[in-house]
């Protein structure tokens, strides 16, 4: 077996007891280390049924499902479940125990001493993002939903099990503390590399937290299982299509940053040296220019019209520009473009200094992208025939 795969589902069934067809039918899926996959389908599809068979809190009905390499139904129930994290919606908190009794419960079961055991509660919850001098001790009805969840993760990493499986973990909260949840929880997953399986309803937060995505049908049956791009740029069939629901163009905008595709180039022209720039705007038909300072960082967007009508005072010429960074999304730049006049944001470099620009229609060939049009990173593009900030000469800039 490939050495990457951690859970590997072959060929798993589950009849529930006194029904004819089976709730998942037949699933075969493999997850690489590291991996968060979310599985997407419609209510009932059997999303959790599939989750809870990977821990055996549902025994499979057939199939075999491998845990790096062993497969799970030699183990013990409960050996197993000590070694796989798992969090739920409703938290699952013990209302009578303290936080870090609750944090602390696998280790303990594990035989852990207690001063070990507070450590890793402490390490936790700190980890987290809750200060262990003010929440150890607290039961967890005083604590707010979104630290309840935090306390739940907490819980579910504190043997350092290599798996997770997450059931709605972030269901029940607001939209807000959601989005924080789900930034801590990848941010922290950048330093624990745990190999996940998520559940969710949300094709947002799944286009979020995954590294692919399972769309299932009825009986579990994956009808596509590919990165979120993928599955934006290309459903599968017209029920993929509707699950990704209205928006998905867009939505391919929040997962890719600027740095990712083409960049264009536009005249600049330099404040105090601006002679020339007349001329160049009019080889480029009309199109507009930059004014930057005399360390290159854009000012604003001038015309030709700004140049004829008031030649010699561009300092506070043309229209205000907006800037955005190589590491901005595409939905941050189409934001930037809407704000600005011309319709291109422009991007700047740490110091703020031009870097090149990113237009609408830059982003059209993003969004109905083809392969062949895999641009090169960050490289500014000739093809408009406008004059390029390189090829102006030192008195022309
Ligand atoms: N213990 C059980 N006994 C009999 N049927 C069950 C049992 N648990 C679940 N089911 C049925 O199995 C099917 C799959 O349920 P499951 O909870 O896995 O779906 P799901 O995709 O997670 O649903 P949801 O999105 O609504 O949470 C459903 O039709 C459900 O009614």
């Amino acid at each position: 077996m490939n050495r990457d795969v951690m859970i590997d589902l072959q060929q798993v069934s589950k009849f529930y007891r006194g029904q004819k067809a089976p709730v998942v039918e037949n699933m075969s899926m493999t997850i690489q280390q590291g991996e968060i996959i979310v599985l997407v389908g419609p209510s009932g599809c059997g999303k959790t049924t599939t989750m809870k068979m990977i821990n055996r809190l549902i025994e499979p009905s057939s199939g075999r499902i491998l845990i790096d390499g062993t497969d799970v139904t030699a183990l013990d129930g409960n050996d197993l479940r000590r070694q796989i994290g798992y969090v739920i919606q409703q938290v699952g908190l013990f209302p009578h125990m303290s936080v870090a009794t609750n944090v602390g419960l696998v280790p303990k079961m594990l035989g852990w001493d207690r001063k070990r055991i507070e450590a890793r509660a402490d390490e936790l919850l700190h980890l987290v993002g809750l200060d262990p001098a003010i929440y150890r001790n607290r039961l967890p009805r005083q604590l707010s939903g979104g630290q309840q969840q935090r306390v739940g993760v907490a819980r579910a990493l504190a043997a350092d099990p290599p798996v997770m499986l997450m059931d709605e973990p972030f269901g029940a909260t607001d939209p807000m503390t959601r989005d924080r949840l789900q930034n801590e929880f990848l941010r922290l997953q950048e330093q624990l590399r745990k190999t996940i399986v998520f559940v969710t309803h949300d094709f947002d937060e799944a286009i979020k937290m995954g590294t692919r995505i399972a769309v299932l049908g009825e009986r579990s049956k994956i009808r596509q299982f590919d990165t979120p791009e993928n599955l934006l740029a290309s459903p599968a069939d017209s029920t993929v299509a509707q699950f990704i629901g209205r928006g998905a163009r867009l939505k391919q905008l929040d997962l890719r940053r600027v740095d990712a595709i083409r960049w264009e180039d536009v005249p600049l022209i330099r404040l105090d040296k601006s002679n020339g720039a007349k001329r160049q705007l009019d080889q480029a038909e009309g199109s507009a220019a930059l004014t930057v300072d005399a360390d290159n960082r854009p000012l604003h967007w001038v015309s030709s019209h700004d140049l004829t009508s008031r030649p010699g005072v561009l300092d506070d010429a043309g229209q205000a520009v907006t800037t955005v960074e190589p590491e901005a999304t595409l939905r941050d730049a189409l934001d930037a473009m809407l704000a600005s006049r011309d319709g291109a944001a422009v991007v700047v470099d740490e110091q703020g200094r031009y870097a090149g620009t990113v237009t609408l229609d830059g982003l059209m060939q993003v969004i109905h992208h083809t392969p062949e049009d895999e641009p090169g990173s960050g490289v500014p593009d000739q093809r408009s025939g406008v004059a390029t900030a390189a090829e102006l000469t030192p008195e022309q800039r």
